[in-house]
C-alpha cells in the first residue's frame, strides 16, 4: 500500500512554507532528470525516523478579505480531507485564535480526519507558552507549540503525526490483489467522462475494504468477471472554478492517487496535445515507479486519415520521451471507442509491473549483451559486470554487481535496459537499476 499522505493547512502567514521547508529539507524536487517537472512546493517525499510519507501543500490563500480567506481555507481543508491521512492544522500564536480557525476546525472535526494542531511562532516557551492554551478551544486536540523558524518542537510534531500512520496502514494490510488504477491528467481532458462511461456499462460495486476513509472514494468496476479498483474517483469529480487551483489540485490528486495505484492512466486531450502540465503529471507516475498508460482521449474530435494515429503517436512519444516504456491508446469517452481495450492494457501492465525474471535467464541475457557491446572503459580500466539479479518488483528493480561503479555510464545502463526489454518486454512499466561494487575475484 502507498505511503501515508500528510497535508499542511492554515491561514496565510502562519508559517506553512517555513514548516514545509524544515520538514522536507532538500527533498522538495521531483526527480531532476524528468523534463517539464519544475521545482514547486506542491508536495515532497519526506521521512522521519524510519517512516516515509508524502507531504502536500494544499495551496496559498490570498489575504484579501476575511470572507475570502474563510472560503479559501474551507477549500484547502476539503482538499486535505479528500487526500490526506493526517492533517497538520497550523496556527500562529502571535495572531492568536481567530474565527476562521474555529470554523475550519469544526469542518475538520466533522470529517473525522486525524488532525494534529500546531501552534507556530512559539519561539520562546517562557514568553508565549501561556498563549498556547487558548487553542484548546478549537476542540481538535492538544495544541503543540512549535517554532518552524527556529526548528523547535518539530520532532514532537512529527512524532505525533507519525503515531497515526500505524493505524492507517494496519487497516490497509488486508491482502488485496485487484489491479489498482489511477486516472490522472490535467483539468478537462475527460477523466470523469471516462470513469462515468466505464461505470455506465459495467457493474459497479461498493468497495468492501472497511477502515480507511479513502476507500469510500474508490470505484470498483467489474469487467469480464474481474474486479478493478479505480482509485480516488471522487477526487476526479470535484470541480473548482479557479484555473491555478485546478491545476494544483490535479497535481495533488495525481500524487496521492498514484501512490496507491499499480498503474496510472494519463489522460491527454487529443486536440491539445501534451502540455507542460501533462509532462509534470506523467513525471509523478514515472517517479513513483508505477506503470503508465497514456490515453489520448477525445479521439472522436480529430479529423483523421490512415496516417493520423501514427503522427500523433510519434509526436506524443517525442514529448514524453522520459517515459519511453509507456503504452498508448487512442480513445473516446463519448463514443466509447476502444474504451474496453483499456482493461486489456491494464492487465498487461499490471502483470509486467509484478514480473519477476529468474536470475539464470537474466544473467544469460546480460552476458549476451556484454558480448555484443563491450562495456565502457576509462583510463585503461574496463567495466566488468559480475552478476545481476532482480531485487524487487513493482517496479522491476535489478541489481548489477560490477568491479567499479564509476565506469558504469548512464548510456550503458540504458543499453542493458533495452536488452532486458527486448527479452522480457516489461511494456508499460519503468525499470530501475541499482549498481553495486564488488571486489574482483
Ligand atoms: N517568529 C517566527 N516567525 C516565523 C516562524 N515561522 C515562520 N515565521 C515567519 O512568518 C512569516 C510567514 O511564513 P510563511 O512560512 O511564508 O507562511 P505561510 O503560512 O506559508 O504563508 P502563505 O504562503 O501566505 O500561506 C515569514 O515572515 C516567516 O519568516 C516562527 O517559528 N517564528
Ligand atoms: N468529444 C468529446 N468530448 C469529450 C470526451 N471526453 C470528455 N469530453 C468532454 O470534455 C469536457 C471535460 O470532460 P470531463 O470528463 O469533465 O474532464 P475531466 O478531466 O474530468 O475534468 P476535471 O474534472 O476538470 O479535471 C466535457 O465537456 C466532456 O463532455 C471525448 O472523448 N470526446
Amino acid at each position: 500500500m502507498g505511503k501515508p499522505v500528510v497535508a499542511v493547512i492554515g491561514r496565510p502567514n502562519v508559517g506553512k512554507s517555513t514548516l514545509f521547508n524544515v520538514i522536507a529539507g532538500d527533498s522538495i524536487s521531483i526527480v531532476k532528470d524528468t523534463p517539464g517537472v519544475t521545482r514547486d512546493r506542491i508536495y515532497a517525499d519526506c521521512n522521519w525516523l524510519d517512516m516515509n510519507f508524502t507531504l502536500i501543500d494544499t495551496g496559498g490563500i490570498e489575504p484579501e478579505s476575511t470572507d475570502i480567506i474563510l472560503s479559501q481555507m474551507r477549500q484547502q481543508a476539503q482538499i486535505a480531507i479528500d487526500n490526506a491521512d493526517v492533517i497538520i492544522f497550523m496556527t500562529d500564536v502571535r495572531q492568536g485564535l481567530v474565527d476562521a480557525d474555529l470554523k475550519v476546525a469544526d469542518m475538520l472535526r466533522r470529517s473525522g480526519k486525524t488532525v494534529v494542531l500546531a501552534v507556530n511562532k512559539v519561539d520562546s516557551i517562557q514568553k508565549f507558552g501561556n498563549d498556547v492554551y487558548e487553542f484548546y478551544n478549537m476542540g481538535i486536540g492538544d495544541p503543540m507549540p512549535i517554532s518552524a523558524a527556529s526548528r523547535l518542537g518539530i520532532g514532537d510534531l512529527l512524532d505525533a503525526v507519525c503515531s497515526h500512520f500505524d493505524k492507517a496502514s494496519a487497516s490497509q494490510d488486508i491482502q488485496d490483489d485487484r489491479p489498482k488504477i489511477a486516472i490522472i491528467g490535467k483539468p478537462n481532458v475527460g477523466k470523469s467522462s471516462i470513469i462515468n462511461k466505464l461505470i455506465g456499462t459495467s457493474r459497479v460495486i461498493v468497495s468492501d475494504i472497511a477502515g480507511t476513509t479513502r476507500d469510500a472514494i474508490d470505484t470498483v468496476i467489474v469487467h469480464n468477471k474481474k474486479e478493478y479498483v479505480f482509485i480516488d474517483t471522487a477526487g476526479i469529480r470535484r470541480k473548482s472554478k479557479i484555473k491555478e487551483e485546478l491545476e494544483r489540485y490535479s497535481i495533488i490528486r495525481a500524487v496521492t492517487a498514484v501512490e496507491r495505484a499499480d498503474v496510472s492512466i494519463l489522460v491527454i486531450d487529443a486536440l491539445e496535445g501534451v502540455s507542460e502540465q501533462d509532462a509534470k503529471i506523467a513525471g509523478i507516475a514515472h517517479d513513483r515507479g508505477k506503470g503508465v498508460i497514456v490515453a489520448v482521449n477525445k479521439w472522436d474530435l480529430v479529423t483523421k486519415d490512415n496516417k493520423t494515429m501514427n503522427e500523433h503517436l510519434s509526436n506524443l512519444k517525442r514529448i514524453l520521451s522520459f517515459i519511453p516504456y509507456a503504452e498508448y491508446i487512442f480513445i473516446s469517452a463519448v463514443s466509447g471507442q476502444r474504451l474496453y481495450k483499456l482493461f486489456d492494457l491494464i492487465d498487461m501492465v499490471v502483470a509486467n509491473h509484478a514480473l519477476r525474471i529468474q536470475t539464470g535467464v537474466l544473467n544469460e541475457i546480460i552476458s549476451e549483451a556484454v558480448v555484443l557491446q563491450q562495456p565502457p572503459s576509462d583510463k585503461g580500466k574496463r567495466l566488468k559486470i559480475f552478476y545481476s539479479t532482480q531485487a524487487a518488483v513493482k517496479p522491476p528493480t535489478f541489481v548489477v554487481f560490477v568491479n567499479n561503479k564509476e565506469l558504469m555510464h548512464f548510456s550503458y545502463v540504458r543499453y542493458l535496459e533495452n536488452k532486458i526489454r527486448e527479452a522480457f518486454g516489461f511494456r508499460g512499466v519503468p525499470i530501475r537499476f541499482i549498481i553495486r561494487e564488488r571486489q574482483d575475484k
